[in-house]
C-alpha cells in the first residue's frame, strides 16, 4: 500500500439514473476508467423522467418532454456535485446547451430493435390482432407498416418490469432495443433482431454518451482527458450523421423517424445510411438509403439523407396523424 494521501479530488464522479440499464452503462464507464488506472464512484440522481415512470405521478404544467431524463442530471454537472454523466445516447436531446459536451461516444453495442416473444417467434407468426407491448411512436409506426391488423398495450418500465408484463400476459410480445437486454444479460429473451431496413433503429441506439461541461477549468479538463480514450470515432461520426436527420425533421424522440448509420467495412470501404418516416398510422413509409465513399463530414451525409426524405415527403408523414 502506498501511504500517499488521495483528497476526495482525485475521484471521477460519474452521475447516472437509478435504472438498471443506467447503471449498468455507468458501471461500464467507472470499470474502465478503473483498468486505465483512475478512481471513479457513481453517484445516482433522480430525474423527471424517472419520477414519471411512478404510479401516480401527476405531470407539472410546464413539462415539456424534451430532456426529462437529463435536466437534473445537467443541473449536478453544473454544480460540481459529478464529473461526468453517462446517457443512452438516444435519450439525448439532439442539441445540448453550450455548457455541456460530448466528451466520449464509446463504441455502439448492437444497434438494432428486437422481438422478444417465446410463443411467437417473430412478427409475421403473430396471430392476427396480436397485442405489442411498446409505446414508442416510432415502433409502433414502423410495426403497423409490416402488420396494419396488430394492437398496441401501454408497457412503461425498466426492462425486467416490461419482461415481467410479457410474462403475465398484459401483452403477446415485446420490441424493445437489443442494447438494453443484452446489456442486462437477457440475450436469451431475444428471438430476432430486426434488420435495419425493416424496423430502422432509433437515432442513436445502442451508443452510449459521456456528458461533461464544456468548461476549461484544470478539472474539467483532467476529466475530458481522462475519458478521451474511451471515444470510438466511426460511432462518433456514425450517431452524429443520424442526429443531423432526426435534427433536419424537427428533433425530438417522439418522432416515428428511424435512421442507422454503418461505417464501413473491409469489403466496402463506404459509411452506408438507412432512414425510414413512417406515417403515424403506418399507411405510408419513406424509406431512403444513402452511401459515401469518402466521408468526411456527418453533417454532410445526415444532410443529404434528410433533403432527400423531405422531397419525398416525409415532413407531410410526419404531419399526418394517426
Ligand atoms: N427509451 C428507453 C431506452 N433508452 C435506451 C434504451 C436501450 C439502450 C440503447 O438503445 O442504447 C432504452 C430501452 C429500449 O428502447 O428498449
Amino acid at each position: 500500500m502506498s501511504n500517499v494521501q488521495h483528497s476526495s479530488e482525485d475521484i471521477i464522479r460519474i452521475g447516472s439514473r437509478g435504472s438498471q440499464l443506467a447503471l449498468w452503462q455507468a458501471n461500464h464507464v467507472m470499470e474502465a476508467l478503473r483498468a486505465a488506472g483512475y478512481r471513479a464512484e457513481i453517484e445516482i440522481i433522480r430525474t423527471t423522467g424517472d419520477r414519471m415512470q411512478q404510479p401516480g405521478f401527476v405531470p407539472p404544467a410546464n413539462l415539456d418532454g424534451k430532456g426529462i431524463f437529463i435536466k437534473e442530471i445537467e443541473e449536478a454537472l453544473e454544480q460540481g456535485r459529478i464529473d461526468l454523466a453517462v446517457h443512452s445516447l438516444k435519450d439525448l436531446p439532439t442539441e445540448l446547451a453550450p455548457q455541456f459536451t460530448l466528451a466520449a461516444i464509446p463504441r455502439r453495442a448492437d444497434a438494432r430493435d428486437v422481438w422478444v416473444c417465446e410463443q411467437y417467434w417473430g412478427l409475421h407468426t403473430l396471430p392476427e390482432g396480436g397485442r405489442i407491448g411498446t409505446t414508442s411512436p416510432r415502433r409502433r409506426a414502423q410495426l403497423l407498416a409490416l402488420r396494419p391488423d396488430v394492437q398496441f398495450v401501454e408497457v412503461r418500465g425498466n426492462i425486467d418490469t416490461r419482461l415481467r408484463k410479457l410474462e403475465e400476459g398484459q401483452c403477446d410480445a415485446l420490441v424493445l432495443a437489443a442494447a438494453g437486454l443484452d446489456r442486462l444479460g437477457r440475450t436469451e429473451n431475444v428471438h430476432y433482431r430486426f434488420r435495419p431496413d425493416e424496423l430502422c433503429p432509433a437515432p442513436g441506439q445502442g451508443a452510449l454518451a459521456i456528458e461533461t461541461l464544456s468548461a476549461s477549468s484544470a478539472r474539467n479538463l483532467f476529466i475530458r482527458d481522462s475519458v478521451a480514450f474511451l471515444d470510438h470515432a466511426p460511432t462518433r461520426f456514425a450517431v452524429e450523421a443520424e442526429r443531423v436527420v432526426l435534427d433536419a425533421l424537427g428533433g425530438g424522440c417522439s418522432l416515428p423517424i428511424g435512421v442507422h448509420c454503418i461505417p464501413p467495412c473491409e469489403d466496402n470501404g463506404k459509411w452506408r445510411m438507412i432512414a425510414q418516416v413512417v406515417a403515424p398510422d403506418g399507411e405510408a413509409v419513406v424509406t431512403v438509403e444513402a452511401e459515401a465513399a469518402h466521408a468526411t463530414d456527418p453533417c454532410a451525409l445526415g444532410d443529404q439523407v434528410a433533403d432527400e426524405l423531405k422531397s419525398r415527403g416525409a415532413l407531410d408523414l410526419l404531419a399526418s396523424t394517426a
